[in-house]
């Protein structure tokens, strides 16, 4: 094993005493000193040239996921980019003076210089200048001040990239895929168009549907909704299993509505609920939900969103080229909005390989790190419920205020779970992949991938738990001998955020990657029976 592996966790002794100075850190400091804090966010953008209004380049790309969804063509009756009143025109009028002409070319080349500073990158025509702050959102859009008063209160000062061009395409009506780094502020840049446009809230039905892949996101979502919402009678709700089995959304007022695929789809079996009046169909995690498992309750939901004005809309961190085409295809006229480089980690996480030799010795590994240093909050990803179990069945006496999420968990748990960490009564969760997407947890210094994680996509996502909102993180991948063809994938995501790499590694073949899940050693020392 690679010497020193507690010097990963930079920082302080694991002992009781520090346990209570830190606990106290996470329990009292409030959220809003902690958003204060992280306010530095904007300056991080390397600027990467690239022309303003381009024409979708044509390229080879894979083929699509097999077999047609017909939900999917609703998109293409829906696609026309709307008129903006209140939006600049950049098509040429021909009835223009040449004053006029060179003003619009004068703007043009000022979003340009601005998308530069902020490494956004955009395709499609008559795409939006860029927010220059939030108070452009009343000045430009008429925003209610009950708004930008919930953002100055949650210390929101500066519009974040993603922010800042995301939230004037969907203001002006467009469709819209977007991809920024984990932790880089995409969940307001579609909250807030949504809360913009539909100014109060209403009895007229649905008419905002935000899908997420997991129960713990679509919770976490609801909350920020609902802050942001603070002050209007909006009617935000989170599909729980008890709504998708009984509620009758003909009497239920509801304004927008958050969801896993599954249980809307449930819901939308029952007929007690109706999304024909739905104006906003956001897609978190895309390319999450345009997995196969997905596909059909995501396909259900596009059908039964059939307002023809419907603006819809993707957002991840990753997007493969996959639900790039899937997206194009379907929406053409949408505007692509990509911040910084596709498909790559946060800059300021930093990462580690280190090698295990085996299961025994990440383990050791693990509870040596414990024993030197710790610098909690951390998050330990595995790749099974069994092993999160196990693991956390090893650790629980160690000294060390340890919980554990699963999907074989009851809903209670895995609330409770999730709670406890974010409370800092536990230091250590031990998660499978169910909380490596978009789950934002304050101030996570450290994600150890103890298994190797089975795709790019799920490392970027997994380590993204930490250097949210730029604050630094450290993430830390253990490997064995089983892992090492895969080696060379992840150390393309490392050296594309600027991390080191030893050259071996990539000297190695980039192997094509299937779901690596190899079969592991159980990592219980002691026979199940004897686990107390
Ligand atoms: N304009 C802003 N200024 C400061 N902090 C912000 C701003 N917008 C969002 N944040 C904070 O940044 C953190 C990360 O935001 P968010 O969860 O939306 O990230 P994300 O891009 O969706 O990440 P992921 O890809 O992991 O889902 C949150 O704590 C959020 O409150």
């Amino acid at each position: 094993m690679e010497r020193g592996t507690s010097f990963l966790f930079s920082g302080t002794k694991f002992d009781e005493k520090k346990f209570a100075t830190d606990f106290a850190r996470f329990k009292d400091k409030k959220e809003a000193d902690l958003l204060e804090d992280e306010l530095g966010l904007l300056d991080s953008g390397k600027s990467e040239p690239e022309p303003e209004i381009v024409a979708v380049k044509k390229r080879k790309r894979k083929a699509i996921v097999s077999g047609t969804v017909e939900g999917f063509s609703v998109f293409k009756t829906s696609s026309k980019p709307a008129t903006v009143a209140n939006e600049q025109n950049y098509q040429d009028d021909e009835n223009g003076t040449s004053k006029e002409k060179k003003e619009l070319y004068r703007q043009i080349e000022r979003d340009a210089l601005f998308r530069k500073k902020y490494n956004i990158h955009i395709s499609g025509i008559n795409v939006p200048s860029p927010l220059k702050n939030f108070s452009e959102l009343s000045s430009r859009y008429g925003c209610e001040s009950h708004l930008l008063h919930n953002l100055a209160e949650l210390g929101f000062e500066e519009p974040t990239p993603i922010q800042r061009q995301a939230i004037p395409v969907l203001l002006s009506g467009r469709q819209c895929f977007a991809c920024a780094p984990t932790g880089s502020g995409k969940t307001l840049a579609f909250i807030c168009p949504m809360l913009m446009k539909f100014k109060h809230g209403s009895t007229n039905g649905i008419r905002g549907v935000i899908l997420c892949p997991t129960r713990e996101l679509a919770a976490q979502t609801t909350r920020e909704c609902k802050k942001m919402a603070k002050g209007n009678a909006f009617r935000i709700k989170l599909m729980t299993k008890e709504l998708a089995r009984s509620a009758d959304f003909s009497k239920l007022p509801c304004d927008i509505l958050i969801s896993t695929p599954l249980r809307l789809q449930l819901a939308l079996r029952k007929k007690k609920i109706s999304l024909s009046r739905v104006e906003y169909l956001v897609l978190d995690e895309s390319d999450k939900l345009f997995e196969l498992g997905l596909l059909k309750q995501i396909d259900s939901v596009v059908k039964a969103c059939s307002n023809p004005s419907i603006v819809r809309s993707l957002f991840s961190a990753t997007l493969p080229d996959f639900v790039e085409e899937l997206a194009r295809s379907v929406m053409p006229d949408a505007v692509r909005v990509i911040i910084g480089r596709k498909n790559t980690a946060s800059e300021s996480i930093k990462q580690k390989l280190v090698f295990a030799g085996s299961e025994e010795g990440k383990l050791i590994a693990l509870r040596q790190s414990f024993t030197e240093s710790l610098n909690p909050p951390v998050l330990i990803f595995v790749q099974s419920k069994e092993r999160a179990q196990e693991l956390y069945e090893e650790i629980k006496f160690d000294n060390i205020r340890v919980g554990v999420i699963h999907a074989d968990l009851y809903q209670i748990q895995r609330e409770n779970a999730v709670d406890d960490f974010r409370s800092g009564k536990t230091w250590v969760l031990i998660a499978t992949d169910v909380i490596a997407r978009g789950m934002d947890f304050k101030g996570v210094n450290s994600v150890i991938n103890y298994d190797f994680p089975d795709s790019a996509a799920a490392y970027i996502h997994r380590i993204g738990r930490c250097g949210r909102a730029g604050r630094i993180g450290e993430a830390i991948t253990f490997y064995t001998e089983d892992d090492i063809p895969y080696l060379r994938n992840i150390a393309n995501v490392m050296s594309a955020s600027g991390c080191e790499v030893p050259s071996w590694i990539m000297a190695l073949h980039k192997q094509k990657w299937k779901k690596h899940r190899p079969r592991r050693d159980s990592i219980l020392t002691k026979p199940k029976n004897d686990q107390e």
